[in-house]
């Protein structure tokens, strides 16, 4: 599996990143060497996914740390690049306070420690996340169907993913889970991430169009649907890709359970429900021309909101480090799990 995040040489090192936007058919880097390239990165999805942009943002910050000053104005400003993802501003806020904390002469070294232990610790996440939510689903029959959408593995974060270290553990258990990924429209980060991340680790994986999910269900085809989230507020509401809304709904329809897997790094406790996560809005071009191909009228208005809001309610569970919750019952366990 290529790098998704890389810290190359020391404190005058840079980032190296695997460019998301040209897989599957290629597999290059970029090489940041300032802010402004890890925030381009960010913008345009070279790299993606929640946990993978709060640790490339931790990394970004080191590039410009030659004061405080010029450190907390890298903060400022990777933090416009996405609105939705809270790990890039738990990220950048943990950066903060090593920035107030260490003394100036030796900043950037400082910074790249935090930097890595942020990357480290979001590995041994995705580790705890695939075991929790593999003993959740190990009473699924051997080689049930297990539906997910967009990508939630070692390409959106520091390990092995959310709830696709789930699959992986799974798969690792001898479940022989049968994937179904939604291609996930406009950037198709099912078919181009998730089919390729499972069909290199050898995982059953079938594609499927999102408009096909309810169908697949209907079908039997789904013993249970597990998804990541991008933002999950107080009361268990949570936000992830475009689409996940809808799945959420027929798996409720279907009697499927349905699963959000996200480490604590992605609750947002101050919003006491989903209506007030931000909800970024992309450019036209990613429905009307996507990939280079138009699709349609040049100048087609669009509506094109890249994450919705799963309610509480048609959720399951929700698959932790600390553990498998109810959606009303996680925020007081991670509470109480912190203040230990
Ligand atoms: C563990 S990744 C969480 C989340 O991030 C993805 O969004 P994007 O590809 O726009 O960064 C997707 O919503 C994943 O479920």
């Amino acid at each position: 599996m290529a790098n998704t995040i890389e810290w190359i040489g020391d404190a005058g090192g840079f980032l190296r990143l695997l460019d998301q936007t040209k897989l599957p058919t290629e597999t290059t880097y970029l090489d940041c060497r300032t802010v402004e390239d890890v925030w381009q990165a960010i913008k345009r999805l070279s790299v993606r996914g929640a946990p993978a942009i709060g640790v490339s943002a931790a990394y970004g910050v080191c590039l410009d740390a030659g004061s405080k000053e010029s450190a907390l104005a890298a903060c400022d400003y990777l933090a416009t690049s996405r609105p939705t993802a809270v790990n890039l501003f738990w990220a950048l806020d943990r950066i903060r306070h090593a920035i107030e904390k260490h003394e100036a002469s030796r900043l950037v070294a400082s910074l790249l420690e935090e930097a890595k232990a942020i990357h480290a610790e979001d590995h041994d996440l995705c580790a705890a996340i695939g075991r929790h939510g593999a003993d959740a689903l190990a009473d699924l029959p051997t080689g049930a169907g297990v539906l997910t959408h967009c990508n939630t593995g070692a390409l959106a974060t520091g390990g092995d993913g959310t709830a696709l270290a789930v699959i992986l553990e799974l798969h690792r258990r001898g479940h022989e889970p049968k994937v179904y990924a939604d291609e996930t429209r406009p950037l198709l980060q099912g078919a181009r991430l998730t089919m390729w991340e499972l069909m290199e680790r050898g995982v059953d994986a079938t594609l499927i169009t999102d408009s096909m999910n309810a169908q697949v269900m209907r079908e039997g085809r789904v013993g249970a649907v597990i998804v990541g989230a991008d933002r999950i507020a107080a009361n268990g509401d949570a936000a992830n890709k475009i689409g996940t809304y809808a799945a959420a709904i027929a798996a409720r329809y279907h009697k499927v359970p349905f699963y959000v897997a996200a480490p604590s790094t992605t609750f947002d406790l101050t919003l006491t429900s989903g209506d007030q996560i931000p909800i970024e809005q992309r450019a036209d071009e990613e429905i009307t021309c996507g990939f280079g191909k138009q699709t349609a009228p040049v100048g087609a208005k669009t509506y094109n909101p890249a994450f919705d809001v799963t309610p509480a309610e048609l959720i399951t569970g929700i698959v932790t480090e600390r553990g498998v919750f109810k959606p009303g019952e996680v925020a007081a366990a991670l509470s109480s799990a912190q203040a230990k």
